[in-house]
């Protein structure tokens, strides 16, 4: 059977496609810019897991059902195509980042499934409106498939109460839903269950830290989620590209108060304007690297701050977890910026962490561990797969429903 994956977000599209039982990628994609005359498509199509054949395309795109149809044109063109007929494709599995507290595992996409997605959008205005949109449209163009949603929210619902709970009047939870959910945890369960495997412990205390563009890290133990950084919303915790991470509400206080922003100035500011653009005028990890490389004060800065943060929940979640087997870094960064990773780990003995520095400069796929002899915890580096997991918990559903 054929299971496609769709990561759809405010102006993007992710999406792959596997052969199940195998877990072979088939293909896989990414559409930018769309809402642009010069909207891109990178359609890359497999054999054998490694890369035969990419194709770029620039065209307009007005919106997302413009871009899914472009894709499913590439999925279903003849030749090179990788199915005949959308009707091959069994089931098509969505990211939904906000699944509130009403979902705590992946689910079948029904009419209600839609209207809390729908709840939601107040929660999670940048993501959870274009993954709806991607669900909308996928339902029209592969009709006869199955629709399943896996939410980044999910995983973190097994925190408990004195962690998730935020100390503000218990009514603002009770009736407005205000806590921590935590995000990301497709990633963070995915390569926490890789950690656990390796290390042969399937109760191992594992601090897992996703870098990508948005950044948080999770606390798990037996492969359960007891703390994240992000909260509410996909705002706190971490330094990120484009956005603030841990701040003093006084802060927006005063951005609201005395110098006069509107809310939708301090939304654009915390979520666009801030984090490594902010501090050092790029939201890319490897334009700060050159810049560093080349003397930038600004840029060390920012990596030292952005190393700080990581450092300071490394410490929280060993407190939570009442001790360390190991931590994961992974996604674009984690996986890539051995200089962040060296950042991070400077100075944790106390913690039991010494990163062994030629290790962290070597580049090889797949898992690394770059512990150092004298270090009691390991040092993971994992690549993250959300799109492989979102296919595994789709196919378990389907199985589970059949
Ligand atoms: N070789 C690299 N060195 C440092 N950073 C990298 C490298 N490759 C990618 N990145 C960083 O990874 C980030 C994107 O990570 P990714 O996990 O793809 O994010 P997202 O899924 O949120 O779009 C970018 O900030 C980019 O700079
Ligand atoms: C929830 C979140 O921050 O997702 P992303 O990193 O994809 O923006
Ligand atoms: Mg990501």
């Amino acid at each position: 059977m054929n299971i496609f994956v769709i990561n759809s977000g405010s102006s993007s599209i992710k999406y792959q496609l596997f052969r199940w039982p195998a877990e072979q990628p088939v293909c896989s994609g990414l559409v930018e810019r769309i809402g642009s005359d010069e909207a891109t498509i990178r359609h890359t199509v497999f054999e054998q897991e490694s890369a035969t054949a990419e194709q770029r395309l620039v065209l307009p795109l007005s919106d997302h059902e413009a871009g899914l149809r472009e894709v499913v044109r590439l999925l279903t063109a003849q030749p090179g195509g990788v199915i005949r007929d959308p009707a091959e494709i069994a089931a098509v599995g969505h990211r939904v980042v906000h699944g509130g507290e009403a979902f705590a595992a992946t689910t079948l996409i029904t009419a209600e499934v839609k209207a809390e997605i729908r709840r939601l959008f107040a929660l999670a205005p940048l993501h959870n409106p274009a993954n709806y949109l991607g669900i909308e449209v996928a339902e029209q163009l592969f009709a006869q498939a199955r629709q399943v949603a896996v939410f980044d929210t999910a995983f973190h619902q097994t925190m408990p109460e004195y962690a998730f709970r935020y100390a503000l009047p218990t009514a603002l939870y009770e009736k407005q839903r205000i806590r921590k959910y935590g995000f990301h945890g497709t990633s963070h369960q995915y390569v926490a269950a890789q950690a656990a495997a390796y290390l042969q412990n399937p109760d191992a205390r594992l601090i897992t830290i996703h870098l990508g563009n948005g950044c948080s890290m999770a606390a798990v133990r037996g492969g359960q989620s007891l703390d994240t950084s992000m909260g509410f919303g996909p705002l706190s915790g971490l330094v990120m590209g484009t956005r603030s991470g841990d701040l003093d509400p006084s802060v927006l206080l005063h951005l609201l108060g005395p110098l006069g922003y509107s809310a939708e100035q301090v939304s654009a500011l915390l979520n666009k304007e801030s984090g490594m653009l902010g501090l050092a005028g790029s939201n890319d990890m490897r334009d700060i690297g050159q810049a560093l490389a080349a003397g930038d004060a600004r840029a060390a800065l920012a990596y030292d701050l952005y190393a700080y943060r990581i450092r300071h929940y490394i410490g929280a979640y060993t407190a939570t977890l009442n001790g360390l087997d190991a931590i994961v870094f992974t996604a674009g960064v984690g996986e890539n910026d051995a200089l962040v990773r060296a950042k991070a780990c400077a100075r944790m003995e106390f913690f039991g962490l010494q990163l062994d520095e030629e290790k962290n400069q070597q580049r090889s796929p797949g898992l690394r561990d770059l512990s150092g002899p004298a270090s009691r915890a390991r040092i993971l580096v994992i690549p993250t797969n959300e799109e492989l997991e979102i296919a595994r918990q789709s196919a378990e559903l389907l199985t589970a429903h059949a």
